[in-house]
């Protein structure tokens, strides 16, 4: 997506390059992003989607487990010339208390979560905010439909986008637009 990355060995990265651009493009068209949104990147790895989505919004906030990817995160907004972003060292379920406490409030939130899915603690705190854009991506197709039983009804499953990031496995990822259900 235009961008250059610096990635340390302990670092998370997708595989598949072309197919990365077409996943990012479907998760940002899934909660289309305006120049006023502020969006969170959880479970960041070393920024790419968030860094890739900036020019988009007034402001990205990421988290990520790994300190090393948290620091190239960082290292790849200033590589990038990107001033708007900025990438915190926790699990999502301990940073987005915090965040909340220092007043935050957000738009838009992509989350990118490892096999395991989403920790409860923290859909607990989604379904609390309950923000208007909200991505998911998934690359755990049952630990996807175990998280969504706690996000629906709050939020309504739009559409399930699937897209092939390692061709000819059984492996696949998907890209969920969630609607939260007004009252
Ligand atoms: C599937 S990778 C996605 C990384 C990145 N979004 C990307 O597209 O390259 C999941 C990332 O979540 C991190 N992670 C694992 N558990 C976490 C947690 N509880 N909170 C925040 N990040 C976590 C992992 O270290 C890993 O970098």
């Amino acid at each position: 997506m235009g961008l250059d990355f610096h990635l340390s060995a302990r670092s998370f990265l997708q595989l598949n390059p072309e197919q990365t651009e077409t996943l990012y493009e479907e998760a940002a068209k899934a909660i289309d992003l305006t120049p006023d949104d502020t969006l969170i990147d959880a479970y960041a790895g070393i920024g790419t989607i968030g860094l890739s989505l900036a020019s988009r919004v007034k402001r990205v906030l990421g988290m990520e487990t790994i300190p090393e990817a948290v620091a190239d995160a960082n290292q790849n907004a200033t590589l990038n010339g990107i001033t708007n972003a900025r990438y915190e060292i926790g699990t999502a379920e301990e940073v987005m208390p915090r965040w909340r406490q220092e007043g935050l409030n957000f738009d838009a939130i992509i989350v990118d979560p490892p096999r395991t899915g989403l920790d409860r603690a923290f859909i607990d705190q989604i379904l609390q905010e309950k923000p208007h854009k909200f991505a998911y991506i998934s690359c755990n197709m049952a630990t996807l439909a175990r998280n969504l039983t706690h996000l629906v009804p709050t939020y309504r499953v739009e559409y399930i986008q699937p897209i092939d990031m390692i061709p000819q496995t059984p492996r696949c990822e998907a890209v969920v637009k969630l609607v939260l259900n007004e009252r």
